[in-house]
């Protein structure tokens, strides 16, 4: 990443993080680092622990063993609630709600950016003139735009974007590009997974690989 600076404060510290279903290991022993600005690219075969390991971090699932660390001090969950935005292949949206009423909830619940609202966000995303309808009345690819505007609302540090390309258009995936782009810069970090090429960066993204 551009903005990407080797002595950049570290974000998140993962180090022996392991997960098991029915004492089967799905992932791990798992370290990696994520510097304030990074963007990384998670890697690993189908069934190799991507999604997972996500929805570890966001909350979602218990961590069977190992330890995190955000900026140096141990990483309790329920501290850092609207440090985190995941978004996932369930687009978190409620479908007979429209994107504002969607939007609005979060905010209600994590606050928002600097300068941003909910309108001008879904203006930027690509949804004007989609604002008020049902959610489920939308493409695949607005829905999608939907939950993406959610990145440009709320404050998170930390995105968790689960193939945050699917379903999207060729400037609906520059605009996820830009995104991550803008959020670098500001010093946010996420972890990306993508099955389908990934052009994000410019450069050679970091990389978490579940498998050695
Ligand atoms: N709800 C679930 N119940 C039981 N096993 C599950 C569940 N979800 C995932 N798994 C299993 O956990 C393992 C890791 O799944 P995960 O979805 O994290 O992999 P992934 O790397 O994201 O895969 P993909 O590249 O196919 O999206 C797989 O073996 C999968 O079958």
């Amino acid at each position: 990443m551009t903005h990407l600076s080797a002595t950049a404060p570290i974000l998140l510290e993962a180090r022996g993080l392991a997960f098991y279903r029915q004492d089967e290991p799905v992932f791990g022993p798992l370290d990696f680092r994520l510097r304030e600005g990074e963007v990384a690219l998670v890697e690993g075969d189908n069934g190799s622990g991507k999604t997972t390991l996500l929805r570890i971090l966001a909350g979602l699932l218990h961590l069977d063993e190992g330890a995190l660390s955000w900026r140096g001090q141990p990483w309790r969950r329920i501290e850092h609630l609207g440090d985190t935005l995941f978004l996932g292949h369930h687009l978190g949206l409620k479908g007979d709600l429209s994107a504002r009423e969607n939007l609005a909830v979060a905010a209600g619940t994590y606050g928002t950016r600097e300068g941003r609202d909910v309108a001008g966000v879904l203006s930027s995303i690509g949804l004007a003139g989609y604002e008020d309808e049902p959610v489920r009345r939308l493409s695949a690819g607005q829905k999608k735009r939907a939950a993406l505007a959610r990145l440009l609302l709320l404050p998170a540090t930390l995105w968790l974007l689960d193939e945050p390309y699917a379903n999207l258009d060729r400037t609906g995936i520059e605009l996820v590009n830009r995104l991550l782009a803008e959020h670098s810069a500001e010093g946010g970090a996420a972890l990306v997974t993508s099955h389908g090429a990934v052009s994000f960066l410019g450069g050679e993204p970091t990389r978490v690989r579940m498998h050695a």
